[in-house]
């Protein structure tokens, strides 16, 4: 069994993940820590240090490796899907997105320095990351699973329901 999730940051992949595989009984896995792991310092440290460029050619390394190594739910960073190779890839799993609204991102990543790309003017960031994003992250998904006013809980028997599938 592999589940993808993929979407914005915030969003509640790793959340929704982690329970998603609590419900399924099966291993959980997020690309972002093994980049933590792997470098050994944090996601926003080496969007300081060498860059956004550098950090999505360590991620998309990461995110082959995960896919090829992980059966289980495959929690994705935001950014991921900005590859043409990784879309690519994906095709080949079973990929929902989750999504939310603005006000419900800027609620849950507003003021969370650990997310170098919304540090400032959050609102205006979001927007515009959106209007880049969101067609990639359709373009990927066999389902889209709203979060908006919704539980950790709850998006992720909206997620079982949109796969079809059943705890375990
Ligand atoms: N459905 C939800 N409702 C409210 N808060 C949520 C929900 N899902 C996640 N969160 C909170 O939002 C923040 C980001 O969640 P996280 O799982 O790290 O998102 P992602 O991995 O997509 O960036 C965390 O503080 C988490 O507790
Ligand atoms: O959307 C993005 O470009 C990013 C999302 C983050 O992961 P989450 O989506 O898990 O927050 C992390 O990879 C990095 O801060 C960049
Ligand atoms: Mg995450």
């Amino acid at each position: 069994m592999q589940i993808v999730l993929v979407g914005p940051m915030g969003v509640g992949k790793s959340t929704v993940g982690r329970l998603l595989a609590e419900r399924l009984d099966c291993a959980y896995r997020d690309t972002d820590d093994d980049i933590v792991a792997e470098q050994g310092r944090t996601i926003a440290d080496i969007f300081v240090d060498e860059g956004e460029p550098a950090f999505r050619a360590v991620e998309k390394q990461a995110v082959q490796r995960a896919l090829a190594e992980h059966d289980g739910v495959l929690a994705l960073g935001g950014g991921s899907i900005l590859d043409e190779d990784t879309r690519e890839l994906l095709a080949g799993y079973r990929v929902v997105y989750l999504s939310m609204d603005v006000e419900e991102a800027v609620q849950r990543t507003g003021l969370n320095a650990a997310r170098p790309l919304l540090a400032v003017n959050p609102r205006r960031q979001w927007r515009e990351l959106m209007e880049a994003r969101r067609h990639l992250y359709t373009e990927v998904a066999d389902a889209v699973v709203a979060t908006d006013g919704r539980t950790p809980e709850e998006v992720t028997q909206a997620v079982l329901d949109a796969l079809e599938l059943k705890s375990a």
